[in-house]
């Protein structure tokens, strides 16, 4: 019994947006019927196709949504009156067009997100490496840097050259053939040297100093005024070789472009002289 009433209730019971829609149809009703007296009952009923007349002028200009159909003759009697209202107090909305959408409106499609990748972390931070146990024992000022040179935060030991020995003074010096920097008492062709020969070429006693660099034998004495370390350090090679010194103190300096004209001869064994001699004695 009570199932049969239950059932009974839910067939005739209308869903609520039905109820509403019929409640508010009334109301459109109600006021037609007081805008025109002559209305018959008749006519009442056929009011949601007169209203739909008037409405469906209204309705396609306050559409937000293109997509949007149009509306149903029982579901436009919902929206008249607003309708009426808006269009006398609003002008209709501009023409809307693809570009008018704000872009944080649209939703990003499944083949946009593939192609952006997945998002971005705020901080790189966390994808370095931590440092390595060596980087606690690098130099904080030149921590960055592998270079090879000599620190920047060195002081100078640079000597002031006296007026007339300047580096350019040296080149126009050095360009010079006449000026034999070679040193005299030489044949004009390079020489054979000895370390014999080498370290008695001290500059003591009125002798030149010598020294050498990559087997070759150089004649240093008229660069001494011209040193930009001083006298006292390019004398620490004379009479011996001078390689390992030179590339302590200042490797980038071009050797061969400085002392060029200052060349004597190659480095050669004892030996090599002693059979040279005995070869030059045999003609
Ligand atoms: C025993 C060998 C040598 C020693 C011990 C020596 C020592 C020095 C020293 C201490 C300085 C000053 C570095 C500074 O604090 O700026 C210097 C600068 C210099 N030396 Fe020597 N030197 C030697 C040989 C030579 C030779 C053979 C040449 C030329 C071929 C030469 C060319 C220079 C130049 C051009 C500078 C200036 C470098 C610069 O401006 O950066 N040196 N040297």
């Amino acid at each position: 019994m009570w199932l049969s009433n239950l059932l009974s209730r839910s067939t005739t019971r209308q869903p609520p947006q039905e109820a509403i829609q019929e409640e508010i149809k009334t109301e459109n009703e109600a006021k037609l019927r007081a805008e025109d007296d002559s209305a018959s009952d008749t006519e009442s009923q056929s009011t949601p196709k007169a209203s739909a007349s008037v409405v469906a002028l209204q309705v396609p200009e306050l559409s937000l949504d293109e997509n949007d159909k149009p509306a149903p003759s029982n579901t436009t009697s919902i929206a008249s009156p607003i309708a009426n209202n808006s269009s006398s107090l609003m002008p209709p909305p501009p023409p809307r067009t693809p570009a008018s959408k704000p872009p944080s409106l649209k939703p990003i499609s499944s083949t946009t997100q593939q192609l952006l990748g997945p998002p971005r972390l705020k901080t790189p931070a966390p994808l370095r490496t931590p440092p390595s146990a060596a980087a606690s024992l690098r130099n904080p000022v030149g921590g960055l840097s592998t270079s090879t040179l000599a620190p920047a935060q060195r002081p100078s030991r640079k000597v002031v050259l006296g007026p007339g020995y300047s580096p350019l003074d040296w080149a126009s010096l050095a360009k010079d053939p006449r000026n034999n920097l070679r040193g005299s008492g030489l044949p004009p062709t390079l020489i054979k040297v000895t370390p014999s020969m080498l370290k008695a070429h001290n500059g003591r006693k009125g002798a030149d100093a010598w020294t050498s660099y990559n087997g070759k034998v150089y004649n240093i004495t008229p660069y001494v005024p011209f040193h930009p370390g001083g006298k006292g350090e390019l004398l620490r090679g004379a009479g011996k070789d001078s390689e390992k010194l030179f590339m302590e103190t200042h490797p980038w300096v071009n050797w061969d472009g400085i002392l060029g004209e200052c060349l004597v001869g190659i480095l050669v064994s004892e030996n090599e002289i002693v059979e040279t001699n005995a070869l030059d004695a045999m003609d």
